[in-house]
């Protein structure tokens, strides 16, 4: 036996039991099994990288995967227990005193978008294997593998040190698994003791890539199964290495499960007191405290549907206690709530308050659940509070609402599908306009990270690295699957991109009251991890929330928040759709901004502010590989590849330089730009937008009252560049305007161009509103406030913020009248 060079091996493994040495001297030894490893380790990767090096990484790591996707698999070849052993107890260490340093940042990266197997055979269809029997570099499709922990974990990802029946030790890492990533190392050792049993479905055996040894790598949480005291899989089977050494002793009584369930939800571990509570059950099943504990767990997790099932299961049994009960129906009240059941939420609210009028917090959930029925309902909301809570916390609570639109059929469009008007969803008011709001269902945003870890997210679908809120949230999707099955079709219901097999022809838009018991020994959904990858690439929002203008954003691109929404992942994609989508919170508002007739499909767009052709070419490569057929991308691919780049260098050198006091300099730029577009195209040049106000800019800057008017005409003629239709400039003049409760808007509201996000289309109006205010317009004017503030409403913007915007500048208007 070679003993460990390195000194903190050698110290580990003076802390490692006799057991463990007689387990390593009786043979259990690595046997001559030839290891051939792949002779090219994988690319590393430098987290510091720019946006070239790690585009060239990313083709570098696919060349890499590629070529060992084609070395044979060889057979699985016994490692060193003994120094797996040590060198799990030596890094366990080292990241214990690393996690208890708070100003240290764990750096972990993860790939998205490449192959991996996640097993959709139920267990009883699959056959038992050794590790002598696998293979490496291949997954063992029709077996599973049981193992049994053998060491504490390493980090805070889930890296384990686990043996077979044989004795035979191996590496083995599980991903995704819920909750795993927000816990601390303390907490992980109550997911995963040593001595845990656990059973792998069609495990994986991956190559060494990281260190020198290859491991069982897990990627779907719903491939591992846990101890089952009465399957015959697990029942049966006979440890060759005996007791494992270290193993702290199990609780064998239901009274114990319990008691060890409670004091590890009093810890708020909620994951793994809903395992205790679990283990209780499978002893007897029909112990309601238990059941009724682990529902209160689950909604803790978000589990809504597992506490449903849970609580519901408890109502149902006979002779149950007044106190059993009420809290039954109160647990299940909440779970109902939790899974947007309003009606269901409120009747047992309400069933609950009339036996407990006291009860202060029924009474608030129970206003709270008729507060969202109505929203719902009607799609009305309070956007104020809405808006305010949204500053503090992006995860707001309301319902969601569904306008007059359904999924149809759109053969020509990926995944085959796309939304349409239920009717006409006309001009004017605002409520008809809405056709959608929203609640994601998984969004991530900065502050919902773990503060000392990064999380690197490469994504090879996109050849891009994504946000650290993406990497989070799709493990926050699979945990959000696992808690909730019925949702699971709901999510693989969704496009995953022309690798997989298209999605059904239509979508479901009503979720199933139906409960579906959670059990986390034996997850009741399969979750396959590759393809919610791929539908997450394929389908997820940015959802800034919506903020008073000026609000600086994050400038790190990789702290922007991340989200996957349901109806609203089936709008397809335009350029210059007839709809747009704002963020109050995490909540997704999508308004139509014209008239949509009855039929016409609703579309949305898919890039996010300003692009210019190449680059919104480029980000919607993706989605669309032979590129977007709106009429704003065909016009320009018209135009030609020359003029495109020459608008492209004169708008950036506009921006760089932006000469102040240079008006002809402004002008001749104006001039250049509007020449790129063929004259053809009419007077919608969405580009020419920054030319027109850069030259009422350069105007304003002569601060010569007599050349206002001037500036608001290059304003004027920005916002028609857009594609707005300006009412009439005049209207406000007449006598009539000026009686109250005048409405008149400057603009032509039954359109409202999506050619350029709406805040800057709002700043150019507040600035013609200024200017009129400032020659004694105050009519003109009030029409341009008027128009702003009806766009500032229309996206969401809270009426109280509009208000004081409009007292402040009437009050303005009222003291330029008096004194002019
Ligand atoms: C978020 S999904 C939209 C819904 C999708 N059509 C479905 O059936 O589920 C995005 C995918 O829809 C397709 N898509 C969206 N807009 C499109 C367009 N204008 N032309 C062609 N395909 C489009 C692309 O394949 C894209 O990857």
């Amino acid at each position: 036996m070679n003993l460990p060079a390195d000194p903190a091996l050698l110290m580990a493994l003076m802390r490692l039991q006799p057991d463990d040495l007689r387990a390593e001297l009786e043979g259990y030894a690595p046997h001559n099994g030839t290891h051939r490893s792949n002779p090219i380790p994988p690319p590393i990767f430098s987290p510091n990288s720019s946006p070239d090096q790690m585009s060239s990484y990313i083709k570098e790591y696919k060349a890499w995967f590629e070529a060992d996707k084609r070395i044979p698999p060889q057979p699985a070849y016994r490692l060193s227990r003994l120094s797996l052993i040590t060198q799990q107890h030596a890094s366990r260490q080292f990241v214990s005193e690393f996690e208890s340093r708070d100003s240290e940042v764990i750096v972990q990266m993860t790939i998205t978008g490449l192959p991996k197997h996640s097993s959709m055979t139920p267990v009883w269809q699959l056959q038992g294997l050794h590790l002598s029997d696998m293979m490496i570099r291949k997954t063992h499709i029709g077996r599973y593998l049981i193992c049994r922990t053998v060491a504490p974990l390493r980090s805070t990802a889930v890296q384990l040190v686990v043996e077979d029946p044989d004795g035979a030790c191996f590496a083995c890492s599980i991903y995704n698994f819920p909750t795993a990533s927000t816990g601390n190392l303390s907490y992980l050792d109550d997911m995963f003791p040593i001595g845990l049993i656990m059973l792998i479905r069609e495990p994986t055996y991956k190559a060494a890539t990281q260190g020198p040894n290859p491991i069982i790598r897990v990627d779907s949480p719903s491939d591992i199964f846990f101890v089952d005291s009465g399957s015959t899989v697990f029942r049966d089977v006979v440890w060759r290495t005996g007791r494992v050494p270290n193993a702290p002793s199990e609780p064998d009584t239901v009274e114990q499960w319990k008691a060890k369930g409670n004091s590890l939800f009093k810890a708020a571990r909620w994951f793994p007191a809903a395992f205790a509570y679990s283990r209780g059950l499978k002893m007897d099943p029909t112990a309601i405290v238990l059941r009724l504990n682990r529902a209160e767990a689950y909604l803790r997790l978000g589990f809504y549907t597992g506490a449903a099932a849970d609580a519901s299961d408890a109502l149902k049994s006979a002779d149950l206690p007044d106190t059993l009960q009420d809290k039954a129906l109160y647990r299940l009240a909440k779970a109902e709530y939790g899974r947007g059941r309003w009606t269901a939420a409120i009747g047992m609210f309400d069933e609950y308050f009339l036996r407990h009028p006291e009860d202060k917090e029924a009474a608030d959930c129970l206003s709270r659940a008729k507060a969202r029925l109505a929203e719902s309902d009607t799609g009305s909301y309070d956007w104020c509070r809405l808006f305010q809570e949204s500053q503090k916390d992006p995860h707001i609570e309301a319902a969601e609402y569904r306008g007059p639109i359904k999924v149809q059929q759109f053969l020509n469009r990926g995944g085959g599908r796309g939304i349409i008007a239920t009717r006409d969803v006309c001009a004017g008011e605002l409520l008809v306009r809405t056709p959608l709001v929203s609640k994601p269902f998984i969004a991530v945003y900065p502050q919902d990270l773990p503060p000392n870890r990064q999380i690197l997210t490469l994504d090879m679908i996109a050849s891009k690295q994504e946000t650290m809120s993406t990497g989070a949230a799709v493990s926050a999707a699979i945990q959000k699957i696992y808690g909730n099955p019925d949702l699971h079709d709901a999510v693989y219901h969704l496009y995953a991109g022309p690798s997989y097999p298209p999605p059904p022809p239509s979508y479901r838009l009503e979720s199933s009251p139906a409960t579906v018991p959670v059990d986390p020994l034996a997850p009741a959904v399969d979750v396959d991890v590759a393809r919610l990858e791929a539908i997450y690439s394929h389908n997820a929002f940015r959802p800034e929330p919506l903020a008073p203008v000026g609000t600086e954003r994050s400038e790190q691109a990789m702290k922007e928040p991340s989200g996957l929404y349901l109806l609203p992942s089936l709008f397809n994609h335009s350029c210059v759709g007839n709809a747009a989508w704002t963020c109050i919170g995490d909540l997704i508002v999508i308004r139509a901004f014209q008239t949509i007739k009855v039929g016409d499909e609703v579309t949305i767009s898919y890039r996010s502010g300003e692009m210019p052709y190449a680059e919104r070419a480029k980000h919607l490569k993706k989605y669309m590989p032979s590129g977007c057929d709106c009429w704003l991308c065909e016009d320009d691919r018209k135009d030609g590849e020359n003029s495109l780049q020459r608008r492209h260098d004169l708008i950036e050198a506009l921006k760089r330089r932006a000469p102040r006091g240079n008006l002809n300099h402004a002008r001749t730029m104006a001039r250049r730009i509007d020449a790129t577009y063929a004259v053809s195209r009419g007077p919608v040049r969405p580009e020419t937008f920054w030319a027109f106000h850069t030259v009422a800019r350069e105007i304003r800057s002569l601060d010569r009252l007599n050349m206002l008017q001037k500036a608001i005409a290059e304003e004027i003629k920005a916002l028609e560049s857009l594609g707005y239709v300006i009412a009439s400039n005049k209207a406000s003049s007449t006598s009539r305007s000026q009686q109250q409760g005048d409405t008149r808007m400057a603009i032509d509201t039954s359109f409202i161009p999506t050619t350029l996000p709406l805040d800057y289309h709002i700043r150019v109006m507040l600035l013609i509103t200024r200017d009129f205010i400032a020659l004694g317009k105050s009519n003109v004017a009030a029409s341009w406030l008027r128009s702003a503030c009806w766009s500032k409403y229309f996206i969401g913007l809270v009426k109280r913020e509009i208000n004081s915007v409009r007292q402040y500048l009437e009050q303005v208007m009222e003291e330029n009248q008096t004194s002019s």
